[in-house]
């Protein structure tokens, strides 16, 4: 296998053209030459070809797989699944309506089983069940993790879940690489999903995130640090930002990171665009929300404290200290 899959692939100007080839409606070309230059960039940033941490490595394989996938189902027919696929559901909406009917952030609940930081969460796993828990408790929307090899995820979950019943909205949290995963996430049921700053350029989170709108999913744009935040609110279309307190490269959590990023100049623009905040990852206490919530946020993203509690739902009103339930 080529060591790094990277440059033969999502990086190669070829495979750019075609996608855009398939996406005639943000098809520029000098779009294209910025992005030339991007990844040639990056690039020249790692001679050694290896990774050089975590986050690199899942995204190398991430290409790999999905380049599988893509071959089994080729983008013309997931349009054609797209056909009659059910409408998506109001995911901004509904965290909104959340946090002003319990005057708390509105909760993203997180179906994980492992990560690997953390390893195994929970044993007795049941994505149906705990999603199903999840809402009970007054989570808002669902975060639903795909990726199988770092965290034991899977499409399979996700549409098992949406097939279930289940009302929350959900977000279909992957290593987003290329546009082609968004219609799967699409037909496999998300009504959301995930874009990181930290792996894609700015070209990409600006066509992935019209890519979004066209298909009425929403795009949760994921910074960790002030220059992530600073190329992101310069992105015109976004309206759902995610604050993750912990660094994807090194595993660290820390929940001022959501605070610091929300400060001064970066906290008024937000508010000037209306955009809603989430704060990411490491909340386990009422203090955490609370301390959060100061900060500005109006959503959480919330897997480890809860998904392990025996009964998730439950967990739910520990992490408020309240029953948040209708
Ligand atoms: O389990 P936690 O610490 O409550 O975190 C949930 C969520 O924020 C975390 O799973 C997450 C945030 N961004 C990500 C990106 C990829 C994978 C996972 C994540």
């Amino acid at each position: 296998m080529n060591p790094n899959p990277r440059a033969g692939n999502r990086f190669s100007v070829t495979s750019i053209e075609a996608q855009q080839a398939e996406f005639p409606t943000v098809n520029k070309e000098d779009e294209l030459k910025a992005k030339e230059f991007e990844v040639m960039m990056l690039q020249e940033e790692n001679e050694g070809n290896t990774p050089r941490n975590i986050l690199e490595e899942i995204v190398w394989n991430k290409d790999v797989e999905v380049a599988k996938m893509r071959e089994r189902k080729p983008l013309s027919s997931l349009k054609k699944s797209l056909e009659n696929a059910p409408p998506t559901r109001d995911f901004l909406g509904a965290l909104r309506e959340a946090n002003r009917r319990t005057g708390f952030p509105g909760l993203i609940a997180e179906v994980k089983k492992a990560s690997p930081s953390r390893g195994i969460l929970r044993e007795d796993f049941d994505p149906v069940e705990i999603a199903k828990a999840y809402e009970k408790g007054g989570a808002a929307c669902l975060s639903v993790l795909t990726d199988e090899k770092y965290f034991k995820g899977s499409f399979e979950n996700l549409e098992a879940i949406r097939n279930a019943g289940v009302k929350c909205p959900l977000l279909c949290k992957e290593f987003v690489v290329e546009a082609w995963q968004i219609f799967y996430a699409r037909v496999k049921g998300a009504d959301a999903i995930l874009l990181i700053a930290a792996v894609l350029p700015d070209l990409d989170i600006k066509y992935m995130t019209k890519i979004c709108k066209m298909l009425g999913l929403t795009a949760l744009v994921e910074v960790h640090d002030e220059r992530e935040m600073d190329r992101v609110l310069a992105i015109e279309g976004v309206e759902l930002i995610g604050i993750n307190n912990r660094n994807l490269e090194t595993f660290e959590v820390d929940i001022s990171n959501t605070k610091r990023l929300l400060e001064g100049e970066r906290g008024q623009l937000i508010r000037q665009k209306d955009i809603i905040v989430v704060g990411e990852s490491g909340l386990f206490t009422p203090d955490d929300i609370a301390y959060v919530q100061e900060a500005g946020v109006k959503a959480v993203l919330v897997g480890e404290s809860i998904v392990k509690q025996s009964d998730p739902g439950k967990g739910i009103s520990g992490l408020f200290g309240k029953d948040i339930s209708l």
